[in-house]
């Protein structure tokens, strides 16, 4: 992503922007350049310079320099690149947009009220248009109820609450689109709001601008028009890099006359053939050609064109050998590969790495997702924290580890209970036979189901087991019927299911989301560099209908749909996905595959060649027969 940098490296660019982030004379700027030209690192350059320059001045004022990063990933990153200072506001848009209204309790209730008023009018309406009797019309009468007991308790909520990376599902809570919307309604409609903004944060810089909430943006500019004289507002992104529907579609477009836009020709990140890939790629959107370093390497790119009844990971191990030939870089293939594979969706990753009996039944149920995708679920820390590091223990023949998780979970160590028992050495010799007992399921080369570990730690009350466990174990084991209507039914049921999956599986899982896997998802890698990527793209496997690369790749033909959007001016799946493509090839330092698994290759390389994507030389052909 950035490297480390002190002051005295800033270029002539970062000296342009920190003139215009000026507390006597604020201007406001648009820097818009392509992929690895260095933005984020201005970003952080810049930053730093400011510290030096007002931090006395803005600490005597209580004024802070507000910075708003499209993940939780990036703001860490950033945050430590500055040293944590204090004078620094870093957050994601959701905990900015809380942070600034979440005082407002009142105005709060007022803005939900008026809003769960106009859903209910939406819903009664399309009632009114709609069929009865169908699955649409019965969902949205439960809807209305549901809105009706929202509005009838709002007067008796105390306090809202609202978890920036949390479900937020309690009675009391805000969602995460209301946040969003209040926020930009607050800010356009609300004097007191501006001043409020513009007084903490005289200085505000937005990175990924591109994807940032539309409405939260348009206020930003409102904001920025009337409070020109003492607000800077600065946006740094890459319109190709749009691929969240959330952004403003024209964004920069029909910027204020007094804002500047600096730009950034120079690709620091990759070698000259992905430069020249990604510039033919971009240019269908825009016109903006990126050049390489002088000491840049010449680099290497390969697309693979897979058909037939495959063995997906076969092929992809294939692909990695032959990149280590075609590269002579050992780190493509083999144990100790460092390759950055990027698949469309989780579920990819997880039948690849063999998670997907544990994985698929919990990620179906929206309530788990956030979860499962952070490992933040109560149910699989406990899988994580307590019985991986012991399983680990055993394999190391750690005997101290294995205690010392033992020591700080089991009930077992409570000073209540230690204070119960007359000989404390009972407690330590009844741990260990149940730590024992519990080790025991992994015997010789076994791997024991999650279902069978909550068995034996539900006899032994070695450990807590978390709610939704124990229930998913007790009616997996019942004959009796559950009814639908039962508390968590759909949350339990996932349980069910996902438990009976081998330990493995959650530990592959494990490793998948503390991303220590090669897998990393199209989107969630915008903004990373890796020497080596492999890019995957299978519409087949893919369940979502946003993207698609048969299409893009002219594989397979544009719908009605495509055609009728794209005539009406509207964005069509193959711009979407020509953008994600984009975002992905952008990231390789080094060399770069791609992966197209297709049903009609040779239009796929017919089409690629006219298009001059890639050369005849630089297509491999993978089938089921070779
Ligand atoms: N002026 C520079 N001199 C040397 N290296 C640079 C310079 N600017 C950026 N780089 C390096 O180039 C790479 C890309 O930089 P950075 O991540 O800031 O680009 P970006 O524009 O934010 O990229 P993207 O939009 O693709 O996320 C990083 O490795 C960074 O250290």
């Amino acid at each position: 992503m950035m490297s480390k940098l002190n002051i005295t490296e800033l270029t002539e660019l970062d000296t342009e922007l920190l003139g215009y982030l000026s507390i006597d004379k604020p201007e406001s700027f648009f820097l818009f350049a392509g992929a690895g030209s260095g933005k984020t690192r201005s970003l952080v350059s810049v930053l730093n310079a400011l510290k030096h320059r007002y931090k006395k001045k803005l600490v005597l004022k209580g004024q802070r320099i507000g910075v708003i990063t499209y993940t939780n990933g990036a703001r860490d990153e950033i945050l430590s690149r500055l040293e944590y200072d204090n004078l620094f506001s870093v957050s994601t848009i959701h905990s900015f947009a809380w942070s600034l209204i979440q005082s407002y309790q009142n105005d709060i209730r007022e803005w939900l009220r008026i809003d769960t008023e106009l859903r209910i009018e939406e819903l009664e309406e399309l009632i009114s248009k709609g069929r009865e009797g169908t699955k649409t019309h019965a969902d949205r009468i439960k809807k209305i109820e549901s809105k009706r007991v929202r509005l009838e308790n709002l007067n008796s909520i105390k306090k809202f609450s609202y978890n920036p990376n949390g479900d937020n599902f309690s009675r009391d809570s805000v969602n995460h689109t209301e946040v969003i919307k209040m926020c930009s309604d607050f800010l356009s409609d609300n004097e007191m709001m501006k001043e409020i903004l513009t007084q903490k944060f005289p200085i505000l810089l937005i990175d990924e601008s591109q994807d940032t909430n539309k409405d939260l943006i348009e206020a930003l500019f409102k904001v920025q028009s009337e409070k020109s004289k003492k607000f800077s507002l600065g946006l740094f992104g890459d319109m190709m890099q749009r691929i969240y529907m959330d952004g403003k579609k024209d964004l920069g477009k029909q910027l204020p006359q007094d804002w500047k836009r600096p730009s950034k020709k120079i690709n620091y990140r990759s070698p000259k053939r992905v430069i020249e890939l990604i510039n033919k790629i971009r240019s269908y959107d825009d016109d903006h050609i990126q050049e390489a370093i002088e000491e840049a390497n010449d680099g290497i790119v390969r697309l693979f064109v897979v058909s037939g009844d495959v063995d997906k990971q076969e092929i992809e191990k294939k692909v990695m050998e032959d990149m280590a030939s075609i590269t002579e870089d050992v780190l493509w293939s083999g144990n100790d590969a460092k390759v950055k594979a990027l698949i469309l969706e989780h579920h990819m990753a997880a039948s690849r790495m063999g998670f997907s009996d544990f994985f698929d039944p919990l990620y179906a149920s929206d309530r788990l997702k956030t979860g499962i995708l952070d490992g933040t679920l109560p149910e699989l820390r406990f899988f994580s924290d307590i019985i991986l590091p012991i399983v680990k223990g055993h394999r190391s023949d750690d005997a101290f580890k294995i205690s010392r998780v033992v020591t700080r979970n089991s009930p077992l160590f409570k000073p209540e209970i230690i204070r119960e028992k007359e000989n404390q050495t009972d407690i330590l010799e009844e741990a260990d036979l149940k730590t024992k007992s519990l080790i025991s399921l992994w015997e010789e080369g076994n791997d024991p189901t999650l279902k069978s570990i909550i068995n034996k730690i539900l006899d032994s009350g070695l450990f807590n087991v978390p709610e939704l466990l124990k229930q998913a174990f007790e009616w997996s084991e019942s004959s009796e019927e559950i009814e639908a209507e039962a508390v968590d039914f759909k949350n339990v049921f996932a349980f069910v299911s996902a438990i009976e999956s081998p330990f493995s599986q959650f530990e592959n899982y494990h490793i998948y989301i503390n991303d220590d896997a090669i897998f990393g998802t199209h989107q969630g890698v915008k903004g990373l560099e890796f020497p080596r990527v492999m890019v995957i793209m299978d519409d087949e496997e893919s369940r979502g209908f946003l993207f698609s690369y048969e299409k893009l790749f002219g594989a397979k033909e544009p719908t009605r749909t495509d055609i009728r959007n794209e005539s009406e001016g509207k964005e069509t799946s193959i711009e979407r996905t020509r953008r994600l493509f984009y975002v992905t090839c952008s990231r390789a330092k080094e060399s770069l595959a791609v992966v197209a698994y297709t049903n009609a290759p040779e239009a796929l390389k017919e089409h690629i060649l006219n298009e001059e994507w890639f050369s005849e030389e630089e297509i491999i052909e993978l089938s089921a027969d070779n």
